[in-house]
């Protein structure tokens, strides 16, 4: 049977352009389906944006310590509509280069929903497209926990959209979002609380990080409610009113309230069942090593199979799909040494294995060096900010399992320390390496104290 095309990709995110970019470099015939803007969650309203703001609330720091480096304290003002307006333009031109990229690779693009018809062919507002193979690459979209009066609620979606900046915020969920969010918009000025379930914020980050990080935050004033969770929230003289439980049980007053409970798949109405594209927990792809969907001719990459939801992992993803399927190179991701960062102040990464998990695989023959200094930066001012460095090692065999810091340009120095850890390096070599002084990073080639 012929087909219209080769590949067809159902989404405009980091994992379908890599992987639609990839297959149009062997030559095959690609087009790609995305409802709205090119570049998806990443680019329009996650990573770009986010970090656009986490550089503007950074002057905020900055000045709190610019007196101690000589700086005399002026008046200052941080007009966020004018801002926002920048970051929005900013994201319009990488849109427009998104799209010349797709035509200069002789993508063709089509701006609409797909959904599925069966197998080989998609619906697209009532076109009928057909291809040998299609990608799923659609994301996900934010949860929203069943609270009621959470129709007040708003995800970080809108946090890109606000027109103002609230006076009072609530976050509810301490993971990624809750807490960058937190960071940032404390930097501005906000009063933030944060409501967090677990006992501790930044579940899956490694314990000593995870408590770092809530001094870190709760130091410059942000309020964190761990074990807790909201049971309720009402709309009552122009605020927004929580009700808390968990360790206390308490009111609290919002302007506006975030919720940051996690991303949910977008595969809800796809037309999945029609293709025989089975889902798993929580709504997320059925796939493969090879990201194959239980449906051998469609293939599923990025955030909608919840394997790890970053962009990095989306656009690997993509790439291995078109170099196996279309490139004749057979390939499939190692996930065990996946480097991530939330990039709150203080900031912090990790890398390999959190100590819990190097226990749970070693056990007893687990060691930890571990060391809290307060940086440079800091020692003019009368801050205390100390960096948090850890290393989770195989006391046996000396090789290093993972690597954790909380501190200045942590996302940085571990996404590079991460190329080593995945290598094999053992504690014996980094030991044995010339850093460059005076650096954070330095620090890790030198660490000497065996937690006890
Ligand atoms: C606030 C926030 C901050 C983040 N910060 C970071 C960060 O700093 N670092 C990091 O690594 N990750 C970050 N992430 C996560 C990152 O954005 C995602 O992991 C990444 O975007 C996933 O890529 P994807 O291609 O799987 O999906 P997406 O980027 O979500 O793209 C999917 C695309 O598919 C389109 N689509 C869906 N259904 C259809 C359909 N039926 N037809 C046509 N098009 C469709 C959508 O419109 C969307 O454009 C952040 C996420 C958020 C929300
Ligand atoms: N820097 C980055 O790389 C970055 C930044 C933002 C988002 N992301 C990606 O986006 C995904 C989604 O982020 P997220 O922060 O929404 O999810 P998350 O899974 O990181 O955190 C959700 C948090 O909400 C808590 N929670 C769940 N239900 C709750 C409730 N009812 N009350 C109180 N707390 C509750 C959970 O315990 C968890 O700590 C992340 O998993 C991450 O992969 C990455």
């Amino acid at each position: 049977m012929a087909f219209d095309y080769n590949l067809f990709v159902i989404g405009a995110g980091p994992g379908g352009l890599a992987a639609a970019k990839k297959a149009a470099s062997y030559g095959v015939r690609v087009a790609i389906a995305e409802q709205e803007s090119i570049g998806g969650t990443c680019v329009n309203r996650g990573c770009i944006p986010k970090k656009l703001i986490v550089y503007a609330a950074d002057f905020a720091l900055q000045k709190q310590i610019a007196p101690s480096y000589g700086w005399s304290e002026c008046q200052t003002y941080f007009d966020w509509t004018l801002f926002i307006k920048s970051v929005h333009q900013h994201l319009d031109t990488l849109n427009q280069s998104y799209f010349q990229q797709l035509h200069k690779a002789g993508i063709e693009l089509i701006s609409d929903r797909a959904t599925f018809i069966d197998a080989h062919t998609v619906d697209i507002n009532g076109l009928k497209v057909t291809a040998d193979k299609i990608l799923i690459a659609v994301g996900g979209q934010p949860l929203k926990p069943k609270i009621p009066g959470i129709e007040y609620a708003i995800t970080s979606r809108e946090m890109f959209q606000l027109p103002y900046l609230p006076k009072r915020l609530a976050i509810i969920g301490g993971g990624y979002i809750g807490v960058e969010f937190s960071s940032m918009m404390h930097a501005f000025g906000c009063q933030v609380t944060v409501i967090e379930k677990d006992e501790m914020i930044l579940s899956g980050f490694d314990d000593e990080i995870r408590s770092a990080v809530e001094q870190g935050l709760r130091k410059r004033g942000i309020k964190l409610l761990t074990s807790s969770t909201v049971q309720e929230i009402k709309y009552s003289d122009e605020s927004l009113l929580l009700t808390i439980t968990g360790k206390k049980r308490e009111i609290i007053t919002a302007d506006t309230i975030l919720v940051a409970t996690g991303y949910a798949p977008n595969t809800k109405n796809l037309g999945l069942e029609n293709a025989h594209v089975e889902l798993g927990e929580h709504g997320a792809i059925k796939v493969d090593e090879y990201s194959r969907t239980t449906q051998e001719n469609i293939f599923a990459v990025g955030d909608c199979t919840s394997r790890v939801q970053l962009s990095p992992v989306a656009k690997a993803e993509g790439i291995a799909f078109a170099n196996t399927v279309f490139g004749n190179k057979v390939q499939k991701l190692d996930y065990d040494y996946v480097p991530s960062a939330v990039f709150c102040r203080p900031e912090a990464a990790g890398v390999g294995m959190t100590e819990a998990k190097a226990r749970e695989k070693f056990g007893e023959s687990v060691q930890c060096y571990y060391t809290q200094f307060q940086p440079l930066l800091y020692q003019l001012t009368d801050q205390n900010e100390p960096t948090t460095m850890k290393l989770v090692l195989n006391g046996d065999s000396g090789q290093v399992l993972g690597a954790h810091l909380v501190g200045e340009h942590a996302a940085d120095i571990i996404q590079s320390l991460g190329v080593a850890i995945r290598k094999g390096i053992t504690k014996e070599d980094l030991d044995e390496i010339i850093g460059i002084h005076p650096t954070v990073g330095e620090e890790f080639f030198s660490l000497d104290r065996v937690q006890e």
